[in-house]
């Protein structure tokens, strides 16, 4: 059976308020989905009559050598679908990418769990907006450039700029590849349901491929966009079995669909809790050679396990501040009340925590660098506050600001003059991003024809 193409997109993420306390289940994460977007387009590759393929093959066409070609094949066992990848670089290195082909193991999985589908042939597309990468050699954010710039570089030479691509791709891929092979009476995207499948799958196979599991807040506003998140028990995964062992594919199916043995999951998403009054904005500063420092989440929560009662208090007020943030920011949404300075006083309260934190965790969550920099732009008109957003560190800040240009323009001239204070640091550029609502959707696929490659028969 030939299917349609289809193609989806999810957004990427800024995490506001709530880095490593949102890891515990006691506390929640304030994350808003952005407007950038990674986009995925399946079709099918067109096949010579008699010719057999079982081949999926995948392309990032934005970077060099982004290729990856996989076998699939129905394991015994109801192990489910192994993926696998078909050919090598001409080094003969396995340039892997182990999002992609362990997305497609978990969803080619899940789907050969509840129907009995032909998995035919099928061509993936990966196009990301441009604001996830800063690359040197990429011109800067005009008007003119393209909906999704050629980045000139491989993948792993790109410059991140910290907005969840990994997330967002899994997401995508998951979405997108259900979409392909189900029928609409067994996935339909707009539906709550399939939402919670598409969510439940992206969380497992996205843990699954970064080998650890986080508190998941960049899969859950893939999926749903903006949100108060409060994350599932890491225990939920831990009761399925290993992909490519027996019974896999049907203990997916259980973890994914929350049947018995698995159970719910007691994920936390609200949305409506979630709000920017009108006429505000966040605006995401990306610090170009900001370095990142290895292993900041296992030091905080070494500190915080050898120092329980002092680190529940500073949690618990920190928690308190970032509530306050969502709380006022909620209100004013709804009121339509302008109260800038209790806003304001939100953002004081949380750095605070946040600089008690790291200075007890001996961890540069807020580091110096960062301190001046964040109170450089609150001193300037239209700036309403600014964090470390995330894990924090030297490579991002995040600021809530009025959304006129005179702000942004004011913000560009302190970034233009704002000297290197360390080589820790770099140039701060502003990121073309918006907060947005909207979380995993289907899109058409017209209008990405002309960066689609031609499939391969
Ligand atoms: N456009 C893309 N095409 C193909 N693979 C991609 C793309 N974007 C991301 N990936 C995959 O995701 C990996 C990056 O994931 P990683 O978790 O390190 O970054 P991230 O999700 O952007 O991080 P952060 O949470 O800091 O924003 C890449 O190594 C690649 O495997
Ligand atoms: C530190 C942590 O709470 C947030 C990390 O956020 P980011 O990847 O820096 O955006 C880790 C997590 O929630 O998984």
């Amino acid at each position: 059976m030939v299917h349609n193409a289809v193609a989806v997109s999810a957004p990427g993420k800024v995490l506001l308020a709530g880095g490593y306390l949102c890891l515990d289940r006691t506390y929640t994460a304030l994350v808003f989905g952005l407007d950038a977007r990674i986009h995925v387009v399946v079709r099918p590759i067109p096949t010579r009559r008699g010719v057999e393929l079982s081949e999926i093959e995948v392309t990032s066409p934005q970077f060099q050598e982004a290729a990856w070609n996989y076998g699939y094949r129905l394991g015994g066992s109801g192990s489910g679908m192994s993926v696998t990848q078909l050919r090598m670089d001409a080094d003969l290195h396995v340039n892997r990418n182990v999002f992609i082909e362990t997305t497609l193991g978990y969803a080619l999985s899940y789907i050969s769990a509840i129907t009995s589908p032909t998995i035919t042939p099928a061509s993936i597309t990966i196009l990301a907006d441009n604001d996830y990468y800063s690359t040197p050699a990429a011109p800067a954010a005009t008007s003119t450039q393209p909906r999704f710039r050629d980045f000139g570089v491989k993948l792993r030479k790109a410059h991140k700029t910290g907005l969840g691509s990994s997330a967002a791709l899994v997401t995508a891929i998951t979405a997108a590849v259900l979409s392909y092979y189900l029928p609409s009476k067994l996935f339909d995207l707009d539906s709550d349901r399939s939402k919670r499948i598409i969510h439940n799958l992206a969380q497992a196979a996205h843990c699954a491929a970064q080998g650890k599991v986080g508190s998941g807040f960049d899969v859950a506003s893939a999926v749903y966009g903006s949100c108060l998140y409060r994350r599932f028990s890491p225990t939920i995964l831990s009761k399925s079995a290993d992909p490519g062992t027996s019974g896999f594919s049907k203990s997916l199916r259980e973890l994914v669909e929350e049947l018995p043995p698995h159970g719910q999951w007691n994920t936390e998403i609200h949305r409506d809790a979630v709000k920017v009054p009108k006429g505000l904005r966040l605006l995401m500063c990306d610090v170009s050679g900001g370095s990142e420092t290895p292993g900041m989440v296992k030091k905080v929560l070494a500190w915080r396990q050898e120092n329980p009662a002092e680190a529940n208090e500073i949690w618990s007020d920190l928690h308190a501040a970032n509530d306050s943030l969502a709380k006022e920011l909620r209100a004013m949404a709804e009121a339509q009340d302008f109260g800038l300075e209790r806003l304001r006083s939100c953002f004081t309260r949380i750095r605070r925590g946040i600089k008690i934190m790291s200075e007890k965790s001996g961890v540069p969550i807020e580091p110096a660098e960062q301190t001046e920099l964040i109170n450089a732009c609150e001193a300037v008109p239209g700036v309403i506050g600014g964090v470390v957003p995330g894990a924090g560190g030297y490579d991002a800040i995040s600021l809530l600001i009025e959304d006129r240009e005179e702000t942004v323009a004011a913000l560009q001239k302190l970034f233009d003059g704002w000297n290197v204070k360390s080589e820790h640091s770099g140039k701060v550029s502003i990121l073309g991003v918006r907060q947005d609502m909207q979380g995993v959707r289907v899109e058409q696929v017209d209008q990405y024809q002309e960066w689609l490659p031609p499939t391969s028969p």
